[in-house]
């Protein structure tokens, strides 16, 4: 905890521990490639012969952490989500849980310092164990962040996951917990018509099991005013690291088509990974 202090005290020592950790985190035998946006991964590649530094962005509720998730599951790097660094400090005994508490509460942003350190910390942690390559979800969340993150490694594939405002905002409303066993639920069944040649989309809900039924409690923030003003801030601090990545050629825009039976298998088509499918149950 003394080093975290150390590299709070001074940002420009967490940046040089981020550099450090994401140059090692990047392997050396990784070349400046260009983009591959169309073919992420060459056809017939062992997916975990390859070390992959992705990043996934999308709005609050898309989706991110389910699919970021699957795929490192299914490519064999760590799937790192800041948001689980900063509930993790926020939920341990260190100095920085209370001033988290109170900023996550209010909904605002971690400063670049403590997601810095915190994220360093991680990374250092998995270098340790051998982990090489990241799938980063949550981070970068402002266009100083993906700057911090170009001036210390190279960044392949930047996936934004997307899906309309009021499928977001519906999930969001849906989304429950079983306040016995703490398993995620979602009651909203999402039906949209396909307008102006747009198509239309569909999610099953994901019910609970009988015994959790008369247990489902909501998260207190997941209220259509919080989730409005989680958006709106999604797009003002985040939306613009979409344009960073998109001028760079990196950006691969994903529309999902529906719930996770319709967008994996679409998902791992455009990032050349659907031959790995038998792998599918495995990362499921
Ligand atoms: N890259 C980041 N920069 C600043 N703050 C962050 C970052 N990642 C996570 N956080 C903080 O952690 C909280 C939880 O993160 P996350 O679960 O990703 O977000 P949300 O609950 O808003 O979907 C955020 O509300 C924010 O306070």
């Amino acid at each position: 905890m003394a080093a975290m202090n150390r590299l709070l005290r001074s940002p420009s020592s967490s940046l040089s521990l981020a550099r450090r950790c994401l140059s090692t985190a990047a392997a050396s035998e990784t070349v400046k490639s260009q983009p591959y946006i169309h073919t992420p991964l060459a056809t017939g590649q062992d997916p975990k012969a390859k070390t992959v530094q992705w990043v996934f962005l999308g709005c609050p509720g898309v989706g991110k952490g389910t699919y970021a998730s699957r795929l490192s599951t299914l490519l064999g790097v760590p799937h790192i989500a800041t948001g689980d660094l900063v509930r993790e400090e926020l939920n341990s005994s260190g100095p920085l849980s209370k001033q988290l508490a109170e900023i996550v509460n209010q909904r605002k942003l971690v400063s670049d310092e403590i997601i810095l350190s915190l994220l360093s910390k991680r990374l250092e942690a998995g270098e340790a164990r051998g982990e090489s390559g990241f799938i980063l979800d949550g981070f970068p969340r402002t266009v100083r962040q993906a700057e911090i993150l170009d001036e210390v490694t190279d960044i392949e594939l930047v996936v934004n996951l997307k899906l309309p405002e009021s499928v977001l905002v519906d999930k969001c409303l849906g989304r429950r917990i079983c306040s016995e066993c703490g398993k995620n639920f979602n009651v909203a069944s999402i039906n949209l018509k396909g307008e102006n040649g747009s198509p239309g989309m569909s999610m099953a809900p994901l019910l609970p099991p009988p015994q959790c039924v008369s247990k489902l409690v909501s998260r207190a923030d997941d209220t259509e005013a919080v989730v409005k003003e989680r958006l709106r801030i999604y797009y003002d601090k985040s939306q613009p690291v979409e344009n960073f990545y998109h001028s760079q050629g990196k950006l691969l825009e994903f529309n999902l088509p529906g719930g996770i039976p319709e967008s994996w298998p679409k998902l791992l088509e455009v990032l050349n990974l659907d031959e790995h499918d038998d792998k599918l149950s495995a990362a499921a």
